[in-house]
């Protein structure tokens, strides 16, 4: 029998799911996802959560504009998921990778978030050298606020934020080793910001 290879496919997916601090909840997450161009992504939502698929750039395109929609509500929003690459699995999504790198949603308003990522290289062996090489990463862009045991602390402009996290969902794979899972938890317009847009 062949063996069952990871990472032939080149398509990202992004499970996630919203959890305002509203009563208002489901027109802030139904909101967020209508007001979103996803036409090119595969994208279903259920009672739990909603799964993106595509090429890279589109999935981070949307998952900001969401977080962003979500955010101008001005309620307080979790947002959390995971990010994935490497793995054939369904190919449901697999018609969105001819889709073009012109994104769709480009609303720049500017938002602070405050966040929590861990990566996970699948099957490297040197994997915390990948991980401390995009925790300095984070110091470059000027995104990284702490340390902390099973996450990195990424904080900023939604805008800055989000190119870290393309960039570093990028570099932490290479050809020898596809598969990559990124879990994010970001909290916006949190009371604890105080306030202050860039606390
Ligand atoms: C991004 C995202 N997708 C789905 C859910 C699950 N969910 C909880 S309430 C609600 C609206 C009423 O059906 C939905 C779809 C979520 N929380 N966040």
């Amino acid at each position: 029998m062949e063996p069952l290879y990871c990472g032939t496919s080149p398509i990202v997916g992004f499970r996630f799911s919203l959890h305002p601090m509203s009563g208002n909840f489901i027109k802030i997450i139904k909101g967020a996802l209508n007001r979103t161009d996803t036409s090119n992504v595969w994208m279903h939502t259920d009672d739990v959560s909603t799964v993106i698929r595509g090429k890279q750039n589109q999935v981070f395109n949307v998952a900001k504009a969401i977080a962003l929609h979500a955010a101008k509500t001005g309620e307080h929003v979790a947002l959390s998921g995971t990010f994935s690459i490497g793995c054939p699995g369904d190919s449901e999504g697999d018609a969105y990778l001819e889709k073009s790198d012109e994104l769709p949603n480009q609303d720049a308003t500017p938002q602070y978030v405050s966040s929590q990522f861990a990566l996970y290289p699948m099957n490297n062996p040197a994997y915390m050298e990948v991980i401390y090489r995009e925790i300095d990463r984070a110091k470059a862009h000027g995104v990284f606020n702490e340390s902390m045991h099973y996450a990195s602390g990424i904080h900023g402009d939604i805008h800055d934020v989000f190119a870290f996290y393309e960039e570093s969902f990028t570099h932490a794979r290479s050809e020898e080793y596809r598969h990559l899972v990124m879990t994010l938890s970001m909290s916006i317009n949190s009371p604890s910001h105080g306030g202050n847009a860039h606390a």
